[in-house]
């Protein structure tokens, strides 16, 4: 009997703000490939319990929270930002601020929190291949995929952008707050027990300071298609 070969997996993991979700988005459309933004569903599932008056470091409450909040994914019209449906509320503005990556930061350093969502991530793998960005992509969810990027940027250039991309969407921020909570969360992400954000043995690692979006995505694609 012949089987079919597996559905490829592009990962891409890496610090906050080094520009995981923009690259993401632009090499998927490239490959022609599905995209998911495992980010989202943490910061879903922290908005989620905040919603629900939930103790954050309350672990089997906010694990039932995972379990049970509804997460969807809507293409919005014209090109316009995915929309993030969070038990049938359009929560994407909601999800997008410091505030809620904190969260998300938090509940995911709880193991049960992350096991309750490994199914609905592999659900994403589908063909004609799939592009997961995240911080354990390439290490605990797909561990077998065939290409791994690992992106980074120095926390001065990553809190910049981070500075500008808040502000254009009219949000309140300064540089400084941003730069420290930015390296707190990281190193929040960085140094727990369970799926630590971290380069997979095989990820290809590219410091994206002072790189423009295209030469980031000509070097992914490159990787991908060599
Ligand atoms: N190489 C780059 N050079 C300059 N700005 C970038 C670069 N990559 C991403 N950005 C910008 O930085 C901001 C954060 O990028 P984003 O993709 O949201 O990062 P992440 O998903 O890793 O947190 C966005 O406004 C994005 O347009
Ligand atoms: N695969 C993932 C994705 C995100 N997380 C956690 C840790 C992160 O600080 C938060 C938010 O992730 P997200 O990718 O949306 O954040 P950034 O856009 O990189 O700032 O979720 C995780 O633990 N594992």
């Amino acid at each position: 009997m012949q089987t079919s070969p597996p559905v490829p997996v592009l990962t891409i993991d890496g610090p906050s703000g080094s520009g995981k979700g923009t690259i993401s988005r632009l090499v998927a459309e490239q490959l022609g490939w599905r995209l998911l933004d495992s980010g989202a569903l943490y910061r879903a599932v922290g908005y989620a319990a905040g919603a629900a008056g939930l103790d954050l470091s309350d672990a089997d409450a906010v694990t039932r929270c995972a379990e049970t909040t509804r997460i969807q994914f809507r293409a919005a019209p014209n090109d316009g930002e995915t929309r993030v449906i969070v038990n049938g509320h359009d929560a994407t503005e909601e999800l997008r601020t410091e505030t809620a990556g904190a969260a998300a930061s938090a509940i995911a350093s709880i193991p049960s929190v992350r096991k309750a969502l490994v199914d609905l991530q592999l659900g994403f793998r589908r063909p004609p291949g799939l592009v997961a960005d995240g911080r354990d992509m390439g290490t605990v969810i797909f561990p077998d995929a065939p290409f791994k990027v690992f992106l980074t940027a120095s926390a001065a250039e990553r809190a910049k952008r981070r500075y500008k991309q808040l502000k254009e969407k009219g949000l309140s921020v300064t540089l400084a707050t941003l730069q420290s909570e930015i390296v707190a969360r990281d190193t929040r992400d960085a140094s727990r027990a369970v799926a630590p954000l971290k380069p997979a043995n095989d990820a290809v690692l590219v410091d994206t300071t002072g790189m423009g979006i295209e030469d980031v995505v000509a070097k992914v694609l490159a990787v991908v298609k060599p």
